[in-house]
């Protein structure tokens, strides 16, 4: 489970209020006071109509003009107020929905880790939220209408009071469905908590079958009926919990249904009689006929507008989950941060580290200790598994370690200010973000730092990416949109994308730490080596702010170029030096590069 329990209905509605409140406090008070006022006008009609019966039953003209007057009066204002705060609530609904999306991507960029992104719990967790954070916009227009019907109802209670005091008993024979109404939004929440892996792995199945990436494996092993009785299979195991919770929800609604109906003909009744022993005019009944159609009505938009409201607490319970999740990282005790160095002397050591990842039981790393140089170029190989890109994210601050510490130039990173950090380092992943945008913002997104970026800074950061030929390609240069679904979009290939990404990740100047998680695997082994070995000798110039490479790469062609190597097995080094002294050393390093070696001999 994940690690906190999910904020209640009535801490999300407030902090989701506090929000929009803050920003657009106008609208927020008008929304909610317009659309409320429109029910109310409702109640009161059925007021004027009690006097309007009983003008013409006791013939008296002039309450029936007054009356008429009355309910076209109640008319227009219900109508206007209506009509104006639709439209308040629907510019509201607008505005707010910036605001929180904003804030939901600054929360969930701004949290220090990954954990969220990655642990399949918390992702289970955040799956409706970026699904359906549009949900949340609702909150208000859900929070206006259940304050609207919650008004009507209060007053079509006085008006019935008035009428006959027992009638006040009406409102219970309504209570059941409120309370099925809230038992069964509650139930579906524990469903979807419940059902949130099936779910996503359903979405995932559809993704795959129907997304372009996978659509050659797909033909070529034939994998579509397959993929879709996993889907399927995945869809019913999420379906049957969900049907059942409908089903007895369904059960209990019929029943609280049948307890209003009782209720209303109980009120029938009671008035009925009252008329029949001239203790209540024809005009009570017609009122009590009325309001006691709608009590039904009312309870049931009551009912209704609880569920919507809960509905859309629930997905904002995510947002505020998350928004906690912020808080305690801001709120926790306050250490004098280390600035970071302008420039690093030593280097960056890892120290007796251990790590797992959160929720996981098996230690990745135990006790290892690497020296990364300053100014150096270091790679790190090993076979899948063996914790390369764990380290990686270990040295950008994404997880903290269980024990031991990345001491940078002997500061521990703990104590570094993060951000600051961040600021220094830069990188390209195998698993880079496709930005599709143009050239020229695909690869300046790198630094936004810096105050302006002209045209040679990417000119320059694309060459070292070895994406200068890519570029005379483009149509329009560094304007030209990058994703075929835009207007004038060009299509890249996986290669192409992964030099744009390395731009990207090389466009800072005088970083401390590159790291470079296969950012080139989809490039042929010639190109790679070619651009390794370039980009080698460059850092070695640029060293003077003893800036440090780290390269994750299989390919021992590449790998060759780096000052230090690191053999990793397991989450251990089992070997490390140069790729002289390793092939010298012939261990692992050295047989795996005569096996890479004699291959790529033999593929010539
Ligand atoms: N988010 C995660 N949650 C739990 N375990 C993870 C997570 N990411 C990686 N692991 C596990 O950590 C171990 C090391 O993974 P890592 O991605 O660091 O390996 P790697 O050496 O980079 O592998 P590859 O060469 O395949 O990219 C693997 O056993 C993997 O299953």
């Amino acid at each position: 489970m994940p690690d906190q329990e999910l904020p209640g209905a009535v801490r999300t509605l407030a902090f989701t209020f506090r929000i929009a409140a803050r920003s657009h406090p106008g609208l927020t008070v008008g929304t909610l006071l317009l659309v409320p006022a429109a029910w109310a006008a409702g109640s009161l009609q059925a007021l004027w109509l009690k006097q309007l019966v009983d003008g013409v039953v006791g013939g008296v003209a002039g309450a029936v003009v007054l009356a008429i007057g009355l309910l076209a009066l109640t008319n227009v204002i219900g109508w206007a107020t209506g009509a104006i705060g639709a439209r308040l609530n629907h510019t509201f609904q607008e505005k707010a929905g910036l605001v929180l999306e904003q804030r939901l991507i600054e929360t969930s960029a701004g949290l220090t880790g990954i954990e969220h992104l990655e642990r399949p719990d918390q992702l289970d967790r955040l799956d409706p939220l970026r699904k359906e954070a549009w949900i949340v916009h609702w909150t208000f227009e859900a929070l206006a209408e259940l304050v609207g019907a919650v008004a009507q109802t209060t007053l079509t209670l006085v008006l019935l009071a008035s009428v006959h005091p027992a009638l006040l008993l009406l409102p219970l024979f309504g209570l059941p469905a409120v309370l099925v109404a809230r038992t069964a939004a509650r139930d579906e929440q524990a469903a979807q908590e419940r059902t949130g892996e099936e779910r996503r792995r359903q979405r995932h199945l559809v993704k795959l079958g129907s997304g372009a990436a996978p659509g050659k494996e797909l033909r070529v092993f034939g994998l579509g009926p397959a993929l879709f009785d996993l889907s399927r299979a995945a869809w019913r195991s999420e379906h049957r919990v969900r049907i059942r919770v409908a089903w007895v929800a369904a059960g209990r609604k019929v029943a609280a249904t049948l307890i209003m109906a009782a209720g209303f003909g109980g009120t029938l009744l009671l008035v009925g009689a009252g008329v029949a022993t001239g203790q209540a005019s024809v005009g009570d009944l017609a009122l009590a006929v009325v309001l006691a159609a709608a009590m039904s009505g009312n309870l049931g938009m009551v009912v209704g507008m609880t569920q919507w409201l809960v509905g859309c607490l629930a997905v904002g319970s995510r947002f505020l989950w998350l928004h906690d999740r912020a808080d305690r990282e801001r709120s926790l005790p306050d250490q004098p941060r280390v600035a970071v160095p302008e420039r690093l002397t030593a280097g960056i050591s890892l120290r007796g580290l251990s790590f797992r990842y959160p929720g996981t039981d098996r230690m990745i790393f135990d006790d290892l200790s690497v020296e990364l140089p300053a100014g150096r170029v270091t790679a790190v190989v090993g076979e899948n598994g063996a914790g390369k890109s764990t380290l990686i994210k270990l040295l950008c601050g994404m997880y903290r370690a269980e024990a031991g510490a990345v001491l940078i130039d002997g500061v521990d990173l703990a104590r570094l200010d993060l951000e600051a950090w961040r600021r220094r380092c830069t990188g390209a992943f195998q698993d880079h973000a496709p930005f599709e945008l143009t050239v020229r913002e695909a690869v300046t997104l790198g630094d936004l730092d810096r105050a302006s970026t002209d045209d040679a800074t990417v000119h320059r950061a694309l060459a070292a990416a070895g994406a200068t030929g890519l570029l005379r390609t483009l149509p329009d240069g560094l304007d030209t949109q990058l994703g075929t679904t835009w207007p004038g979009g060009v299509a890249l290939s996986g290669g192409q994308w992964q030099q744009v990404a390395l731009a990207r990740g090389l466009i800072r100047e005088q970083p401390l730490l590159t790291v470079l998680d296969e950012p080139t695997a989809a490039l042929d082994a010639h190109t790679e080596d070619a651009l390794f070995t370039r980009y080698a000798e460059s850092a070695r110039d640029r060293s003077r702010a003893g800036g440090i490479t780290l390269l994750v790469s299989h390919r021992f062609s590449t790998v060759r170029a780096a000052d230090h190597i690191i053999v990793l097995d397991r989450g251990r080094v089992i070997e490390q030096g140069d790729h002289e002294t390793l092939l010298r050393l012939g261990g692992h390093y050295a047989e795996l590069y005569r096996i890479q070696a004699n291959a790529y001999r033999g593929s010539e």
